[in-house]
């Protein structure tokens, strides 16, 4: 279900950072013990001068000075270390859990949303964003700390010394202070935004590049010519450059204010010290103290815009964690019926189009029904309906007697497999690639391997079923792959059995081995196959003809024939395909 997002910004980072709160705050803590210890040699320093400047000199007192000063320094950055260390910890463990979270709710998400939301943008949410939070966490808020503490505590002490000399060192912070919110506009907010996203389609141009690099090279384009990624690339360049044109000025003022921090205690403090106001050790105190504690407003000034990353990281996150999942009102258990039916079921993608319209048929438990019809007729969408890849906005597709909606997703999936027509492969051993985390022996699995007709290639591997895929050099052809994914789903044993038509790369000896892994695979299932070659599915039980998303014929082949004008032409074409040769050169055949 959808639930709204409580929070925003930092304070959501805050409900992010959970029970490593307590940590964060010890690493506060600790900077700003260490912020005290670390200004208590300057003011050790200063003490030295006065000492040294009233004779007699006193070397006993100025030595216990100094080693005051040294155990100070020392304890100060054993503080300091402490305090990242603690924020370290904190901020890996909140990192291991957003991925942990993240992952977990993709999980829940329909599978569909993960072809909705490319592989690039994914990866920069899922790895970059959440980096960018630990990053955060881990460094910027002891700086944070810090760049308050340090200023705070020194003019807190300065005061107390001299308020003129004082107030005029944070003549700079103040003005600052003033100008600083007008130049951090809305506007400037905005191209952050802009920015990120356009990190964002950047990203997701380069992952698309290099998956099309095979067909960019054979249609001979090179990375200008490939859209996505010029185009994305230049946006960024663009977006860069409006994010540099909008914070130079900021920044600009920042340093130039920063970096003459001094001028004003200089002035002032020369002419106290020769009108006799204010002793020389003052003077120095004055000089290294007064200006020394604006250095850590260095590390504030970028965290507005650091500020503004994480809002942008966290809020792409929140998208993620916060979308819609699957609606499971119930909890109800399977039936021994694996009847298939679906009633008046439509599916639009884009709430405009329909995909699947009005869709109605049965797959009696044990038969076989494909779908067939042009491409783009919704046979993929239908199908991938039954195994709950989205759910079906109109009508209901049942299981027996239980609608698919009300069973737990995981429940449906323990008595669905899916052959897809490309199949993904672990970099792990062939032998994990066939298990899949299903609780199964070695036999199970060696027994699954024979009926896929891939024992045999797996044997003759460096190290059999141990050979790790796509090390050692291991790579494996089309075919062997889909064979691969048809002994996992022989291995799975579920009632229910969804085929996208697996023969695309068959050479005739494969096509005849998938067959065959088929036959094993199909024993009584009840079997939804994606035809694209109708020879392959003359016997089945039941024919479904769809068009535009509606099924425009059902029945057997000979039926079809007889009564589906569409079927009659597509099996006409696909004879004509078979007996096709190329006797002639293609430009005669147009
Ligand atoms: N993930 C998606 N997002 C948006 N539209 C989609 C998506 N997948 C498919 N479509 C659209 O839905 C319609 C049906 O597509 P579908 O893939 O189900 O047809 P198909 O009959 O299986 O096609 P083919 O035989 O070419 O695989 C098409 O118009 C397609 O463009």
């Amino acid at each position: 279900m959808k639930t709204k997002t409580p929070k925003s910004g930092i304070s959501r980072l805050l409900q992010i950072a959970g029970k490593e709160k307590r940590l964060l705050m010890l690493s506060a803590v600790l900077a700003v013990v260490h912020v005290l210890l670390a200004v208590i040699p300057y003011i050790l320093i200063y003490y030295i001068i006065q000492a040294m400047l009233a004779p007699p000199v006193n070397t006993a007192l100025i030595i216990s000075y100094l080693q005051k000063a040294v155990f100070a320094l020392i304890a100060a950055y054993a503080l300091l270390y402490a305090s990242g260390m603690a924020s370290h910890v904190a901020a890996f463990n909140i990192l291991y859990e957003l991925r942990r979270q993240m992952a977990e709710k993709l999980g829940r998400l329909p599978l569909g949303f993960i072809n909705k939301n490319n592989s690039g943008a994914l990866k920069k949410i899922m790895a970059d964003d959440v980096e960018r939070i630990e990053n955060f966490i881990a460094h910027s808020i002891p700086d944070f700390v810090k760049g308050i503490a340090l200023p705070l505590i020194t003019l807190g002490y300065l005061f107390s010394v001299n308020w003129l000399l004082a107030l005029s060192s944070c003549l700079p912070v103040i003005l600052l202070a003033i100008i600083m919110p007008i130049m951090f506009s809305k506007e400037r907010n905005k191209v952050l935004s802009d920015y990120h996203y356009s990190l964002e389609g950047m990203n997701s141009g380069i992952v698309e590049f290099v998956r099309a690099m095979p067909v960019i090279k054979i249609f001979g384009h090179t990375a200008d010519s490939f859209d996505k990624y010029s185009g994305s690339v230049y946006r960024f360049k663009e977006m860069v450059m409006a994010y540099i044109r909008s914070s130079s000025p900021v920044y600009g003022v920042f340093i130039s204010f920063i970096s003459n921090a001094s001028l004003p205690i200089l002035a002032l403090g020369f002419y106290l010290y020769f009108a006799g106001g204010v002793s020389l050790s003052v003077l120095f105190l004055f000089l290294i103290l007064g200006v020394g504690y604006i250095r850590p407003l260095f590390a504030l000034s970028n965290l507005g815009s650091q500020i503004s990353l994480i809002n942008h990281g966290v809020k792409r996150l929140d998208e993620i964690l916060f979308s819609q999942e699957q609606e499971t009102p119930g909890n109800e258990k399977m039936g021994t019926d694996f009847t298939i039916k679906f009633e008046q079921v439509s599916f639009s993608y884009d709430g405009k189009i329909k995909a699947v319209d009005r869709l109605s048929f049965t797959v009696p438990q044990g038969s076989i029904t494909a779908l067939v019809g042009p491409s783009g007729s919704g046979k993929s969408t239908a199908a991938q309906l039954v195994a709950r890849f989205w759910d079906a906005q109109d009508g209901c597709i049942f299981i027996g007697e239980t609608d698919i909606r009300k069973l737990k997703p995981e429940e449906l999936m323990k008595q669905v497999s899916f052959v897809f027509q490309d199949s993904f492969m672990f970099q792990q051993t062939i032998y994990e690639n066939i298990r899949m985390g299903m609780e199964k022996t070695e036999k199970e699995v060696i027994l699954a391997a024979r009926a896929a007709q891939c024992h045999d290639f797996i044997e003759k591997m460096p190290k059999g079923y141990h050979t790790i895929w796509g090390g050692d050099g291991v790579h494996l052809s089309g075919g062997e792959q889909q064979r691969i994914q048809l002994a996992r789903a022989i291995l799975k044993d579920s009632p229910i059995l969804i085929l996208d038509e697996a023969t695309a790369f068959s050479d005739p000896e494969n096509e005849y081995l998938i067959q065959q892994a088929f036959n094993e695979l199909i024993g009584n299932k009840t079997v939804i196959v994606i035809a694209h070659r109708l020879s392959t599915i003359t016997s089945c039980d039941q024919i479904v003809v769809m068009k535009q998303g509606a099924a425009v014929g059902i029945g057997t082949h000979e039926d079809l024939l007889m009564d589906c004008l569409l079927y009659l032409n597509m099996w006409n074409a696909h004879t004509r395909a078979k007996e096709f040769t190329i006797t002639e050169p293609v430009s005669s055949l147009k």
